[in-house]
């Protein structure tokens, strides 16, 4: 059985992180550190490391990536803690997604969640989101990665649980090899 390491990606906004917490058997989350503001309901250490600038910079990471103008980048002893039981997830752009593939070699699965862009309007309204025009601005620059990934998985607005089931059933095909 291949202990892999699943990485999701997907445009803001297009329900990776409440999908993803909703998926049974995919493993522990490798919890990344961001340099950007706590969200209301959001948790240190759960949903994101929060850290300031020149923290963040004295961390030992496996890769970093900017985006909205903040660092995200995954720290090498939450990905070894993480790794060592097994299946393990993680959230990332496309530059991480590449850079951990450098890594991990084949075991890495990427899963592109595909959303509409009428959809993930209404999901970020959903989340109260202040700067929906800012988030959509990379929308159509994420829809050409799509190539990359071993899986695209659709999350239609409204239809959660079908997502859920696919990447589970994704995740049985993997954990299988
Ligand atoms: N490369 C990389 N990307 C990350 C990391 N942590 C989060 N991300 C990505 O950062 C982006 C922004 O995340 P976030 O601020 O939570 O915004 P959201 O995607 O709108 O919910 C998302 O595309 C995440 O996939 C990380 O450690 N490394
Ligand atoms: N299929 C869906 N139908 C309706 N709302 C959804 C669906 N998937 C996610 N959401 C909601 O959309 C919002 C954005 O999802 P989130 O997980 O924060 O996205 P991401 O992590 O990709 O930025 C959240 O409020 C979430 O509960």
């Amino acid at each position: 059985m291949k202990d892999s390491i699943f990485v999701i990606s997907g445009s803001s906004g297009s329900g990776k992180t409440s999908v993803l917490s909703m998926v049974n058997n995919i493993g522990d989350r490798i919890v990344t550190s961001t340099t950007r503001d706590k969200r209301d309901g959001e948790v240190d250490g759960i949903d994101y490391y929060f850290l300031d600038k020149d923290e963040f910079l004295s961390r030992d990471f496996v890769e970093y990536d900017t985006k909205y103008n903040n660092y995200y980048g995954t720290e090498v002893d939450e990905v070894s803690l993480k790794t060592s039981n097994g299946c393990a997830y993680v959230i990332l752009t496309h530059q991480g997604y590449i850079d951990f593939k450098k890594c991990y070699g084949s075991r890495v699965v990427g899963i592109f969640i595909h959303t509409k862009k009428d959809d993930i309007v209404k999901m970020l309204k959903n989340r109260k989101e202040d700067n929906i025009d800012g988030r959509m601005l990379n929308y159509d620059y994420d829809l050409r990665t799509m190539v990359d990934y071993d899986y695209v998985v659709a999350n239609s607005f409204g239809d959660m649980q079908t997502t859920i089931k696919e990447i589970e059933r994704i995740v049985e095909i993997e954990r299988a090899q």
